[in-house]
Formats: structure tokens, sequence, C-alpha cells
């Protein structure tokens, strides 16, 4: 598996692989191998994020982590390789248009208005400058334009309208301070692809390399697991009740408090007050209730509580969700044409 080797997407790589607990062994900062020990099947090799996707694309590595935005540029319609998880949580950005906000752009608002524009002809053709030449070709032939020249550079885009040597940029947009900053506005119409970190694979290797389908396995049930569990909480809470089943009904009847499946519902025990304090009894009105509740109707959900008899309300973050079969596992067997029963999947048993 290849990893990007430096710039903003290495950190958040290596911290994602060890929040799945695969932390990721370099013994030496100047060399590209690395291990995961829970993985010792598997190498790890660091690799700037362009070359991650090359290397795919030749079969020199079978696995890569790199942004969506590289993967549609580099492997532009390259059928060999599949998307194993397209939203690993981090890098999150998109490509875009950026335009200039004065002058003859004043009014330039969205993309048929740039495309309407007289000025644009044979001699005269849009001039937009971008590192993302495949995404741009195809883009501008799928709108319609026809007169557009592509033209490059690898950064600092955001100069070339106010130097004069390009008309329009094509870059990635996170904040959208880089293009305020330089006095260009996104249009309605040229948000281009939504991109963020993704998890790709070789197809061939899939089908061929012995092991790799259960090494994918593994790491998309970690992924799954734990990227599922960072939207939720764990809550537990006190309910007053007559019976377990009025306390699950109480909460089930509650829109949002039904959590994955269902509550669990405990007894809380208390001192027996005829036991002269040497034992214990179930109370006989107070039940404790555990539910997963998402991370953004926390508050809600702790006040929908309450109006059900609810107090002693205890928040813990989740780690993992470790729930049926990834659906994206299915997704990647289905798009392989791989069955259940297939001799690919004997090391996958349990
Ligand atoms: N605001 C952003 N600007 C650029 N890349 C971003 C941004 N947000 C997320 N990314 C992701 O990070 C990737 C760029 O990663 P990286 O930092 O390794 O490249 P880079 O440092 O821009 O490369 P270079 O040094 O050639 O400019 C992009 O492909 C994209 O997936
Ligand atoms: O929308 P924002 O949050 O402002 O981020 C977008 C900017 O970040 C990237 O540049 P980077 O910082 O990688 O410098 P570069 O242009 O030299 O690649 C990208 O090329 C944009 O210029
Ligand atoms: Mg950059």
């Amino acid at each position: 598996m290849a990893v990007p080797s430096k710039g903003r997407m290495a950190e958040d790589t290596i911290q994602l692989l060890k929040d799945c607990q695969l932390s990721v062994y370099k013994p030496n900062p100047r060399q590209y191998i690395a291990s995961i020990s829970q993985m010792p099947g598997l190498e790890v090799w660091f690799q700037r994020a362009s070359d991650v996707v090359r290397k795919l694309m030749y079969g020199d590595v079978d696995l890569g982590i790199v942004g969506y935005d590289m993967y549609a540029e580099i492997a532009h319609g390259d059928s060999g390789l599949i998307v194993l998880h397209d939203s690993l949580g981090f890098g999150k950005c998109h490509l875009g248009l950026g335009i200039p906000t004065g002058g003859k752009w004043a009014d330039i608002n969205s993309i048929d208005d740039l495309r309407r524009m007289p000025e644009w002809n044979e001699t005269n053709p849009l001039r937009v400058v971008t590192g993302y030449h495949n995404v741009a070709r195809k883009f501008f032939s799928e709108q319609g334009f026809e007169h557009v020249v592509l033209l490059s550079a690898d950064g600092a885009l955001e100069a070339a309208p106010l130097m004069g040597t390009a008309d329009i940029i094509l870059d990635l947009v996170s904040t959208g301070v880089t293009l305020r900053e330089n006095n260009l506005k996104e249009i309605e119409g040229g948000r281009i692809v939504d991109s963020q970190g993704v998890l790709v694979a070789n197809k061939r290797a899939l089908r061929e390399q012995p092991g790799l389908l259960a090494v994918v396995h593994e790491l998309i049930e970690r992924l799954e697991a734990h990227l599922k569990a960072e939207n939720y909480y764990s809550v537990v809470a006190n309910m007053r009740g007559s019976s377990p089943g009025e306390v699950a009904h109480n909460i089930l009847s509650s829109d949002g408090l039904r959590g994955l499946q269902g509550p669990t519902i405990t007894p809380v025990y208390s001192m027996d007050p005829d036991s002269n304090g040497s034992g214990a009894a179930e109370s006989p009105s107070l039940y404790s209730a555990t539910i997963c509740v998402p991370k953004k109707r926390l508050y809600k959900s702790i006040k929908d509580l309450r109006a059900i008899g609810g107090s002693g309300v205890l928040v813990q973050p989740m780690t993992y969700i470790f729930d049926e079969e990834p659906e994206r596992w299915q997704k990647v067997l289905a798009a392989l044409d791989i069955d259940i029963g297939d001799p690919l999947l004997a090391s996958l048993e349990p």
C-alpha cells in the first residue's frame, strides 16, 4: 500500500491508520518503506501523492491512499483501478473555477454566463490555468465550451488573472480564502469535483495477489468502524419507569433516541432498606438506558431523555462501531464480480 510521503495528506493518512489501530512503523525517516505490525503481510510505501496514483496504475503497488482529486486527474478514466473507500474524512476540498470579480467579469455568475461571453473565439480562446488538465478538458467539453486553451502551473495559480497570464483558474478550493484574497470568485456550476482522502486499489492485483482481498476486507472493516463511530456518542441515562419495557417504549417513541438498533435497559440497584445495609435490591422505578446518539443531535437527545424521565446522563465518545458486513465490502465484491463462494475469498474464512 502506498501512502502520501509529504504535504497535508501525509499526516492525516498516518493518523487515520493509527486511529484504526494500524500504526505505521517507519524506522528510518529518510527511507520510504514502512510496516504495520497488525498487518505483517502488508508493505507500506511512502510516495508523493501524485505517484501513489501512478504506481497503482502501473501495478507497482496494490493499494493506495490519496486525495480523490489526484485520482480523478491522474487515473483519468483508468478502469484498472477501483475506489474501495471514497470518504476517509480528511483532505476535504473541491476542484472549482476561480473567476475575477471585477470589470467585464462582474456580472459573470454562472457557467452559462461564462460560456456566453462574446470575447471567446478561435483567435481569443478562454485561457484557463490549472494543474488538472484531464479534469478540465472533460469539464469544458461537457459544458459545451468551444474556445478554451488550458495552461499549466504547479501552484499559486490565483495570481495568474492579475498577472494577465490566464483569464480564469481551475484549482483546489477548501476555505475559499486564497480565491477571495486574490479577487477571485466561484460561480454557479463551477464546482467540478468534490474531494477527500480515498482508498484505491488495482483491480488486477485484487484478483491475482494472494491474501490481498483479506487485507482489503480488514482495512474496510476497520475504516468503517472508526469513521462511523466518529459521528456518535454513547449515552447512558437513569430512566424513571415501572418496567424495562415501559422505559424502552418511551425511548423508542421519542424520535432520534432509537440509536443503532434500540436502547439497552438494565436495572439500577440500591441498598435494600429492609436488609439493614447488608443487601442490594433492584430499584422498583429506576432503570439505566444505553443508546448511541449522533453527535449532531446530542443536546436535543439530552433534552428528550429528560422529558421522558431521564437523569444522570453520561456521554462518552465512541471508538468503533462494528456493524454488519460493511456495505462498501459488498460493493467491492460486486464491482469485481466475485461471488461469496469464490476461492479468492477462502482466506477470509473466520
Ligand atoms: N486547500 C488545499 N489545497 C491543496 N490540497 C488540498 C487542500 N485541501 C486538501 N487537499 C488535498 O491535499 C492534496 C495535496 O496534498 P499535498 O499537500 O501532498 O500536495 P501539495 O503539497 O499541494 O503538492 P505540491 O507540493 O506539489 O504543491 C490535494 O491533492 C488534495 O487532495
Ligand atoms: O481554499 P483555501 O483554503 O484557500 O485552499 C486552496 C488553496 O490551497 C492550495 O494551495 P497550496 O496551499 O497547496 O499552495 P500551492 O497553490 O502552491 O499548491 C490550493 O492550490 C489553493 O491555492
Ligand atoms: Mg499545493
